[in-house]
């Protein structure tokens, strides 16, 4: 599978360390991010990252920044992009149950490393459940 990921240098350090335990799980990574800690704008890596998961590229994307706020606010501007923002497991969890969240937002300023890879495992290993949730996510993309 592929995972597209992307992060601002806020998130460059967790970055790697994500990309590092995605490959050796056997995962291909595309990277969008910045791999500095120079400053820059998070939108500049994250359109570029939403794009590869709302073309089919990657099947998911990771996306961090300071507070995860930023890149959320850009990846959910892509009509195709469901990107949940996750401070604990549980939030994870439910965001691929009820929402099928595309995109995992990390704050990369306010979880540990150990915090971050661990939602990136459950983002994936978790399946949306369908049901009742499905006409709920479909009208997600209306705007009325
Ligand atoms: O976009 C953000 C907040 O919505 C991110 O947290 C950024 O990483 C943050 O704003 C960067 O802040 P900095 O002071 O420029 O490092």
């Amino acid at each position: 599978m592929t995972i597209a990921i992307g992060n601002d240098h806020a998130g460059t350090e967790y970055k790697f360390e994500i990309i590092k335990h995605l490959e050796n799980q056997g995962y291909t990574v595309l990277n969008f991010g910045t791999d500095t800690n120079d400053s820059m704008d998070y939108p500049d890596a994250i359109h570029p990252t939403a794009d590869a998961v709302e073309s089919g590229k990657a099947a998911l994307g990771i996306i961090l920044c300071g507070s995860g706020n930023g890149a959320q606010m850009t990846a959910n501007k892509h009509q195709g992009i469901r990107a949940a923002l996750c401070w604990n497991k549980e939030l994870v969890e439910l965001t691929r149950q009820h929402n099928n969240a595309n995109i995992l937002t990390i704050p990369a300023r306010f979880v540990s490393l150990q915090q971050a890879l661990s939602f990136v495992d459950v983002f994936l290993s978790t399946e949306f459940e369908g049901g009742r949730h499905e006409n709920r996510v479909n009208k997600i993309s209306c705007a009325g």
